[in-house]
């Protein structure tokens, strides 16, 4: 399988897959392995959220205890194990909560799987490149730092979860393994594994009885309270909307109890794993934003961006922004790693209502999440064909895949600065914002002709905020295989150049050769830059345009897995 960027070999994950229970090397301080010992970089970093360690300690603290209750009493027996997945967070988790109830002590377990840090699908680039697997240990950080101080701890394992669970089931005659239920076909391919696993564990020995308990946990909407069977999920993202708008309301988020222990006694709990555990290399983020993983930073971002910036009463105005961490929520990537719920989102939105004021923009923060509420559904609905070349629509494409031009795409060398300026932040941050992402999908693929997969999986090896289901699923939207009732969605970069980057701000930000030109020379700066790939397909871009056919970057088509993407 052809791996495409040669600096990005030390990825490969070898010896953890020749040795899933590889015992990790012990580092137990976080500060050892996060970026802060490393020298300060030059240029100014975001960090996303912005506020002090204290600050973040006390909103954290303060959030905690608004959604904590005293109230709820516990009435199980034995040991309940908690398989942690994309739902790294002790508030409104079900899961959690469900295993406490039905328990007399909790075990709470991460694993490292090593299929996380393989290859992606088709075109075998990195599952998890090196920005997000930093985000991933800064979350399990501080799980485990949350989970000890609500009297339990977390267990971090190397190796499959259908080997690791059952044979911590069988060590600590725990009745069930409580998880966040997941809809793709890898998750939903391990899920049964594990309940196989567990099966064998009752064969062994009959008294022991471990089962698998799946629990909906990603959405906003739950899927229970859906009006209409999913099999019946409106195609179209409007219908879909208003019918739950006007039919479903969002639950409330569970309220945890103040202490969720005893956990069993364990003597040696492991430490968080550093990035060369997983085979990779520590990338520092030297420009843009830098996202601190967790559920603390994750509170502390709802508090910086709803309550002290005052920024949710005017995010329908800024949403469309390119630049710094003010213009959206940037919860995304808490979202994604299940740091944060989508209902306490909405819970902390209809409080700001209350408490300041319900504007256009308040809602529309609930209207982003049902975008992403109705990605998640319409992979129950669709399965795989989200991942085929077709989509759920099944069309027939003849895509490109020259290596070379979609290298030029991936690296930030196409000669058009927006489409540059945001590959460029998307390496070097793991971020790109909504706008962002809709121009250089539209520009992969109706402007370069590129399989769109091509795209998405570079997608998935970047992104801090990456699920499955919201990128391939936004994916075949753009490429117009999805649900867009929209035929050819076409964003035609002069355009959104001029109404989204008017004076090139975002560009030389991103591209500092571009500095000392005039504004509106940025966007199309002629021999001043590099040279176009490709033409546009709808061109327009005047007298700017530089564009040459023979200048065009041709190569070979990748190995990767054609037949079975073409056979579609
Ligand atoms: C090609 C492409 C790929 C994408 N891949 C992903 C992905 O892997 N993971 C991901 O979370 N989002 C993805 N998105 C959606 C969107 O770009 C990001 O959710 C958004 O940019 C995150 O920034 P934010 O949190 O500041 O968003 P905000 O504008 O503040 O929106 C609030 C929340 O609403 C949700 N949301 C907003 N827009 C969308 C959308 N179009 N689809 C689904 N949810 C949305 C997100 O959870 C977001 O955090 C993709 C979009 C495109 C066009
Ligand atoms: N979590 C995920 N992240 C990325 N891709 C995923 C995820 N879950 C499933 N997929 C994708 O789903 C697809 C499953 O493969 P495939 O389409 O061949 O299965 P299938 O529909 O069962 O095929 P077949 O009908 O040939 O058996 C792959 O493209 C895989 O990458």
């Amino acid at each position: 399988m052809a791996v495409l960027h040669s600096s990005l070999a030390p990825y490969s994950l070898k010896k953890l897959i020749l040795i899933p229970h590889l015992k990790p090397r012990k580092i137990c301080h976080f500060q050892a392995m996060s970026s802060s010992s490393r020298p300060e970089p030059a240029v100014l970093v975001h960090k996303v959220p912005g506020l002090n360690p204290d600050e973040m300690d006390r909103v954290s603290d303060q959030t905690f205890q608004r959604y904590t209750s005293s109230s709820v009493k516990r009435n199980g027996n034995g040991v309940a194990i908690v398989w942690f997945r994309n739902d790294l967070r002790v508030l409104d988790n079900e899961a959690l909560y469900k295993a406490w109830l039905s328990s007399r002590e909790v075990l709470p377990v991460y694993c490292i799987d090593p299929r996380l840090f393989g290859s992606t699908y088709y075109f075998g680039f990195p599952k998890t490149g090196a920005l997000r697997a930093q985000f991933l240990v800064e979350s399990l950080f501080d799980l485990k730092k949350n989970l000890t101080k609500r009297g339990l701890n977390l267990l971090i394992q190397y190796g499959k979860p259908e080997e690791v669970l059952p044979s911590l089931a069988k060590t600590y005659g725990a009745h069930t393994v409580y998880a966040q239920k997941e809809t793709c076909s890898e998750e939903l391919s391990v899920e049964k594994l594990v309940s196989k696993g567990l099966r064998r564990v009752v064969l062994q020995s009959p008294a022991n009885n471990p089962n698998l308990q799946l629990i909906w946990g990603t959405t906003m909407y739950h899927i229970e309270d859906l009006p209409f069977d999913i099999s019946c999920l409106p195609d179209v993202y409007t219908q879909f909307r208003k019918s739950v708008e006007a039919k479903c309301t969002v639950r409330g988020c569970i309220k945890m109890p103040a202490s969720l222990g005893p956990a069993p006694s364990i003597e040696d709990w492991g430490c968080v794993p550093s990035l060369d555990q997983f085979g990779l290399q520590h990338q520092n983020v030297s420009l843009g934003m830098k996202f601190v993983g967790g559920e603390s930073a994750a509170l502390g971002r709802i508090n910086e961006y709803f309550w002290k910036k005052d920024l949710l009463s005017i995010y329908k105005k800024t949403r469309n922004g390119m630049l710094g961490p003010d213009y959206s929520t940037k919860f995304s990537p808490w979202l994604a790693s299940g740091s944060l719920s989508p209902r306490l989102v909405h819970e902390e939105v209809k409080r700001y209502e209350k408490e300041r004021q319900a504007n256009d923009s308040t809602y529309w923060v609930l209207f982003e999440l049902i975008w992403r509420d109705y990605f998640r559904f319409l992979s129950v609905k669709y399965g795989n064909s989200l991942f085929h070349p077709g989509g759920p629509r099944k069309l027939e494409h003849r895509w490109s895949q020259e290596k070379t031009l979609f290298e030029t795409w991936r690296d930030g060398h196409t000669g058009y600065p927006l489409i540059d300026a945001n590959m460029k932040e998307l390496s070097t941050t793991g971020f790109m914002s909504n706008r962002g992402r809709q121009i250089v999908c539209s520009f992969l693929v109706r402007d370069m002709g590129i399989d769109w997969r091509m795209g998405a999986e570079w997608f998935e090896t970047c992104l801090l905020d990456y699920e499955p289901c919201s990128n391939y699923g936004n994916w075949t939207y753009g490429a117009g295989v999805g649900n867009d009732p929209r035929e050819d969605r076409y964003f035609s970069i002069p355009k959104q150049a001029q109404n989204y980057d008017p004076e090139g701000e975002y560009v030389a930000y991103w591209l500092p050769q571009l500095q000392s030109l005039p504004k509106d020379k940025r966007h199309f700066p002629g021999m001043a830059y590099i040279k176009q790939v490709v033409p546009l397909k709808f061109g327009n871009a005047g007298k700017y345009q530089n564009h040459d056919k023979t200048s065009t970057a041709r190569g070979t088509n990748f190995g990767g897995r054609q037949a079975k993407g073409s056979r579609r």
